[in-house]
């Protein structure tokens, strides 16, 4: 996946700069001035300049400076970024706000049962999640329409899961996010998206997983057509991500986040 879309978030400086880029041309291909750019962002056009070059460092624009300006283009990254705000502000005005990823069903390449069998990830579904997954990940391969949108998960509350330290390398990070898994007319609703921070698929891959074989469960083949309906919590919701600061250690019988996320699923 795109390093731009993963947990970090963007300069806000330099989002209200990507979103008047955007607003000027469009997300392809259009002309920009440092000048016209600074009038829009109501700063100096050394400012302008400035946020255009963090804008590049970033990822979010690639550019082409010419004699009287610049060809500026939007990328997938940056595209990301500005949904994921657009997201924010729809959290913010409307309610009952559900993100929906359509794919269809297919296999992967056969490591998801590794990683999330692993001890160090294990451990941390269980105190999290509230279950131990099925070993492996369900793979949703999403329509580009919903690649486009999958950027404005970076907006919903997840639940954390650590990096690791192993014997001998280290294990990365991963966000889950509650979701109910949709397929004709049946649901399931105790699904997560599981978002690694390394992995070797692109952004047309959602995994997901549960305590259950899904394939079996809800009687799925690869190609089949399915739903995944995000849960339309936002880190706003709540003042501070009780998992954040849970290590899988200290979980008892008591309440875990996912119990939290899994009372907003529609
Ligand atoms: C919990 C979890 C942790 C992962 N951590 C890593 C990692 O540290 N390094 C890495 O290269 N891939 C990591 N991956 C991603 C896998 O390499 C791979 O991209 C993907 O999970 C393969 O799934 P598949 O077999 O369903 O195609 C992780 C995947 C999961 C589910
Ligand atoms: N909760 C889950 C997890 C995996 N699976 C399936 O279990 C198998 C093992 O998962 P995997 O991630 O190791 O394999 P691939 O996704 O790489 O094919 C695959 O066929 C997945 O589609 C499932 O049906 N339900
Ligand atoms: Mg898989």
């Amino acid at each position: 996946m795109a390093e731009a879309t993963s947990t970090a978030d963007p300069d806000p400086a330099a989002i209200a700069a990507l979103k008047h880029v955007g607003l000027v041309g469009g997300l392809t291909e259009t002309k920009v001035s440092c000048a016209a750019l600074g009038d829009r962002l109501d700063a100096s056009t050394q400012t302008a300049s400035r946020r255009l070059q963090t804008l590049e460092s970033a990822g979010y624009i690639e550019r082409d400076v010419v004699g009287d300006g610049q060809w500026v283009r939007v990328t997938d990254a940056g595209e990301a970024a500005l949904r994921a705000e657009y997201a924010d502000y729809r959290r913010l005005f409307e309610t009952d706000v559900e993100l929906v990823l359509r794919g269809a069903v297919t296999g992967g390449m056969g490591e998801g049962r590794h990683y999330i069998t692993l001890p160090g990830y294990a451990e941390q579904f269980r105190a999290r999640l509230g279950y131990e997954p099925f070993p492996g990940t369900l793979n949703v391969d999403l329509s580009e329409e919903s690649v486009r949108r999958r950027g404005e998960m970076a907006g919903i509350d997840a639940v954390p899961i650590d990096a690791w330290e192993g014997e001998d390398r280290t294990y990365g990070a991963a966000s889950c996010y509650g979701v109910t898994l949709v397929a004709g007319d049946e649901r399931y609703e105790e699904v997560h998206a599981i978002v690694p921070d390394r992995t070797h698929h692109d952004d047309d891959q959602l995994e997901l997983i549960a305590p259950e074989r899904l394939r079996d469960a809800l009687d799925l083949d690869d190609g089949d057509a399915v739903e995944v309906r995000v849960a339309a919590t936002s880190r706003a919701d709540e003042p501070e991500s009780e998992a954040a600061s849970e290590s899988p250690e200290d979980d008892d019988e008591g309440e875990s986040p996912a119990d939290a996320v899994e009372t907003e699923v529609a």
